[in-house]
């Protein structure tokens, strides 16, 4: 069954998108022109990611910082308070392109609310399992992959070469950085990070805003709000 947008008219999504499998074999004309929050860094790597995947050009970018040098060829709609208004008018699938975790998770709620719908931006080669479920709003960068029965919440970032395995679950607003590793069974609390090439033990759990560090070896569970470094991981 092919994979199709919702309607601008359609009810709000729920939390977890059915649209996941959007790729370039899809068809262009079934990916909907997004409206962008967001023109830093990770918005310029999400800008290639919708290219890659075969979306088309965004509708245009919001971003609260009057300095932001914006995303190349993306107008530029003004801050991120203009995003009901852009509704109002019209606009109906955006993305939450910041790296920040509750910024992206408190964002990407209102978007929800307001009725976008927020799509799985998905670069081709990334890798998901037909049994894996990804929360609206997610993006998944180059090669990232996703595992049998694996659940990466809403609003969060499975950043490039990023493996969550098998029967892993994340919670909303986390952001796996490139080349992290979380093994079967791994248990996310909301707006966790986990730093770069970190791995984390099979089945092991990470409470609500925990930060991993970069390199780390999670052996043992971290509790809310820890920030834990080294091999093993410690407590910093
Ligand atoms: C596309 C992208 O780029 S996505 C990016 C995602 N982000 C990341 O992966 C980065 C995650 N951040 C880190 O790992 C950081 O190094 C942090 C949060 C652990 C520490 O940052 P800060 O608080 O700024 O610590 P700072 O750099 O001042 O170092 C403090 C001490 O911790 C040590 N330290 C810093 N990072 C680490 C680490 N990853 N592992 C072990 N020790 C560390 C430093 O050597 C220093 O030790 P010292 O006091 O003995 O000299």
């Amino acid at each position: 069954m092919p994979c199709r947008p919702p309607s601008s008219s359609a009810s709000p999504p729920t939390a977890w998108w059915s649209w996941a499998c959007a790729s370039p074999s899809d068809g262009m004309d079934l990916l909907p022109r997004l409206l962008i929050l967001g023109a830093g860094g990770h918005g310029r790597a999400v800008l290639e990611v919708l290219r890659d995947a075969g979306f088309p050009p965004p509708l245009g970018v919001l971003d609260d910082n009057p300095h932001s040098p914006g995303l190349p060829g993306v107008p530029h709609l003004g801050p991120f308070s203009r995003m009901a208004a852009l509704r109002a008018e019209g606009a109906a699938a955006a993305h939450v392109a910041l790296g920040h975790n509750a910024a992206r998770r408190r964002l990407g709620e209102t978007l929800l609310a307001l009725g976008y719908a927020l799509p799985v931006p998905r670069h081709p080669s990334a890798i998901v399992a037909s049994t894996a479920r990804l929360g609206a709003g997610s993006v998944l960068m180059p090669r990232a992959v996703v595992g049998a029965a694996a659940e990466l919440g809403p609003h969060s970032i499975l950043n490039t070469g990023a493996i969550l395995e098998h029967d892993g679950r994340t919670g909303p607003g986390c952001h796996i950085a490139p080349g992290a590793v979380l093994g079967g069974g791994v248990t996310l609390g909301a707006e966790v990070l986990v730093g770069i090439l970190a791995g984390l033990r099979p089945g092991v759990s990470v409470g609500d805003g925990a930060a991993v560090a970069l390199g780390a070896a999670v052996v043992a569970d971290v509790p809310p709000r820890a920030s834990v470094a080294g091999v093993p991981a410690r407590p910093r």
